[in-house]
């Protein structure tokens, strides 16, 4: 069995990793992880003949030539790669997580500390235990500053990240009522999130912490964190902002240390005021110039399905059907709420991974649809539908169900949130919209 030493020497002679044949690259080293549908160490002679260098093993029958390295498990060698090469980076690593808002912030804080530094910011949300190792192997020798977003759904995830990631920094977004199934309900996305904190105060590490949220300030008081730095809305903080306008873009004003400025975005939805404010305070930190920081929040337009606001031929539509929980169902209905239009429209789906909550929480977000502004309801999927009782709103079992009624009703001149779980595909929705 080949050490980590000799495994990251083929690293360092062949630094792309690759885990999947469909795509392999040319001198790449090839790890072959098992999935719900294959075992890729079946695949291993296939990803030497397109080109890889070599391919890590977990197999013996599929040991055939000297270009097969055989390690006990492909998955943990391919963690074990990430965390040291992890260690040889003299760099600072920010590690962000959070129930909401976790890929925007990381998008927004790489797009202002790439201003002034060669940033590398975790790909779309590669946010887990393949994800983050995959991102850590991309960071090469020219990277001033990595942004590693870490997700998780249950206990001791993101501190099995941190020991890969081994953050400099830390960041947690907010708390919210996110995969409370596996996380065992509100509490328990508090305790899971934390340690985050607790690495931090562990290895002499910094939290970026938004006051504002009493959550976070309860959590790192219990973890007696001593590196801080604050950003909200009261005066005090490292950086403090308030909202000049929400409709339909967010424009802010903000503090830092050398004074006050002013910010346009092309984001939609007063949530991301947290996001963004976590952005400067970051760009502050990193000692950006306030208009660097500017430049970097004004630059980013969302293309991710996450508070993209779309025209279509008829509509304008807020595109937010990248995932959906309790807490950002909530914060978007406010959103649509706080918008002007002539005919509001909000098309949900429903809350995935709630585990026994769940019926609870469906009739709540219901309950909160139905004292907005908002002329038309759409629930959709067997979660709502269960929830319907008396309350207003059109209520549909599935996509198709709502679609039917969407192409009868051909609505027009209307601002529409889409928005629900990934795994109901409300985009299926947009070409009706
Ligand atoms: C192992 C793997 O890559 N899986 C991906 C694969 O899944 P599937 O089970 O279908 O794999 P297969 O059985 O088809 O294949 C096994 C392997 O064989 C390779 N292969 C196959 C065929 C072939 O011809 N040649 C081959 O080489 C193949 O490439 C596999 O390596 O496909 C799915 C669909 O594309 C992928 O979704 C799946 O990816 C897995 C889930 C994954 O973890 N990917 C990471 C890179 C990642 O970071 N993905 C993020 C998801 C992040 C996320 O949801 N985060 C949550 C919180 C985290 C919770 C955590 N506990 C968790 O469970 O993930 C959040 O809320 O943010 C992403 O995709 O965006
Ligand atoms: N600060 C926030 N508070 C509440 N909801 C938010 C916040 N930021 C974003 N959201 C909502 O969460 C959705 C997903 O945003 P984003 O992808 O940035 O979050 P995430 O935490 O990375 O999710 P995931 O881990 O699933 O990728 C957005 O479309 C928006 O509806
Ligand atoms: C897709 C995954 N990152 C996620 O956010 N899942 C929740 C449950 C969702 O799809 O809404």
């Amino acid at each position: 069995m080949p050490t980590i030493n000799s495994l990251y020497q083929h690293f360092l002679n062949y630094p792309t990793i690759c885990t999947d044949t469909r795509s392999i690259t040319k001198d790449c080293l090839f790890f072959a992880l098992k999935g719900e549908n294959f075992d890729a160490n079946s695949f291993a002679m296939q990803a030497l003949t397109n080109g890889a260098a070599y391919v890590i093993i977990d197999n013996p029958e599929y040991l055939k030539n000297d270009r097969c390295i055989l390690v006990p498990d492909v998955l943990s060698a391919l963690q074990d790669l990430a965390r040291y090469h992890r260690s040889t980076l003299n760099i600072p690593v920010i590690g962000l997580t959070g129930s909401n808002g976790k890929t925007t912030t990381k998008e927004l804080v790489n797009a202002v500390l790439s201003e002034k530094y060669k940033t590398f910011a975790t790909k779309g949300n590669l946010n887990n235990h393949i994800g983050v190792p995959l991102s850590l192997l991309s960071i090469d020798a020219n990277v001033e500053i990595a942004v590693i977003e870490m997700g998780a759904n249950h206990q001791k995830e993101i501190e099995f990240l941190c020991s890969i990631a081994q953050p400099t920094h830390g960041l947690i977004t907010n708390i919210g009522m996110a995969h409370l199934d596996g996380f065992g309900g509100f509490e328990g996305v508090k305790k899971g999130k934390a340690e985050l904190y607790a690495y931090l105060k562990n290895n002499h590490g910094t939290a970026f912490i938004n006051r504002d949220n009493h959550y976070l300030l309860e959590m790192a008081a219990a973890t007696s964190l001593n590196k801080v730095i604050y950003y909200g809305t009261a005066p005090g903080n490292q950086v403090s902002g308030a909202l000049l306008k929400t409709d339909p873009f967010l424009e802010l004003s903000w503090t830092g240390q050398k004074g006050s400025h002013q910010t346009q975005t092309n984001l939609t939805g007063s949530y991301n005021f947290e996001n963004i404010l976590a952005a400067i305070c970051l760009g502050e930190f990193f000692e950006l110039q306030a208009r660097q920081i500017n430049d970097g929040l004004s630059g980013y337009q969302p293309r991710n399905n996450r508070s993209q606001l779309t025209r279509t031929e008829k509509n304008t539509v807020i595109c937010d059907f990248y995932n959906a929980n309790p807490s950002s169902m909530t914060a978007a209905l406010a959103n649509i709420n706080a918008l002007t239009s002539n005919h509001k429209v909000a098309i949900i789906g429903d809350m995935f991974e709630l585990g026994k909550e769940s019926p609870e929480q469906h009739r709540l977000i219901i309950s909160e649809a139905e004292k907005t502004n908002v002329e038309t309801l759409v629930f959709i999927g067997k979660d709502f539908y269960e929830a319907k009782g008396q309350h207003r709103g059109h209520f549909f079992q599935t996509p198709s169900e709502a679609q039917s009624f969407l192409e009868k009703t051909a609505l027009s001149d209307c601002l529409i949130l889409l928005k629900g779980s990934r795994g109901m595909a409300l985009e299926r929705l947009l070409p009706y919209l």
